[in-house]
């Protein structure tokens, strides 16, 4: 069966500080972050089904990363949700492991922090 990744975009507003980061960031201050969530699998081939063609309803994956991510960090300081340091690196994993334990086989998470410094996270990049 042929496979594809589809990726949905998504941008959020949230604040942060680094604490120990020698320079500007670990003053309190914001980011636009723009999310992109790929996801991979068979494309369905089942004439008459809903999902037919699809590797994943793009509506029902923007509900599921509403849901799990966009809704948990926009407009929120980050370092009060979270226990660990808030780099992109980070905040990215913690939504690899997000995803993945809500059965949502994500393939890679690109993170923007700014328009110019992203991270990539990859299915099999998450440590112990
Ligand atoms: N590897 C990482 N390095 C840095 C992180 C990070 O999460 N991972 N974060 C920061 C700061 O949070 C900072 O906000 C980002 O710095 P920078 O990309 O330099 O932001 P600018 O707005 O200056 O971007 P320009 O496009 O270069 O103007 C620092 N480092
Ligand atoms: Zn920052």
């Amino acid at each position: 069966m042929a496979k594809a990744t589809i990726v949905k975009e998504f941008t959020f507003d949230a604040a942060h500080r680094l604490e120990g980061y020698q320079g500007l960031c670990q003053n309190l201050h914001g980011h636009t972050y723009k999310l992109q969530v790929g996801i991979y699998g068979p494309v369905k081939n089942e004439a008459g089904a809903a999902d037919d063609g699809m590797v994943w309803d793009f509506v029902k994956l923007k509900q599921a990363i509403k849901e799990k991510i966009i809704d948990k960090l926009d407009h929120q300081y980050i370092n009060e949700l979270v226990s660990f340091r808030p780099t992109s690196e980070n905040i990215a994993l913690w939504m690899m492991k997000t995803l993945l334990a809500a059965n949502i086989p994500v393939k890679f998470i690109r993170l923007y922090e700014t328009p110019t410094s992203y991270v990539e996270i990859h299915e099999g990049d998450i440590g112990e």
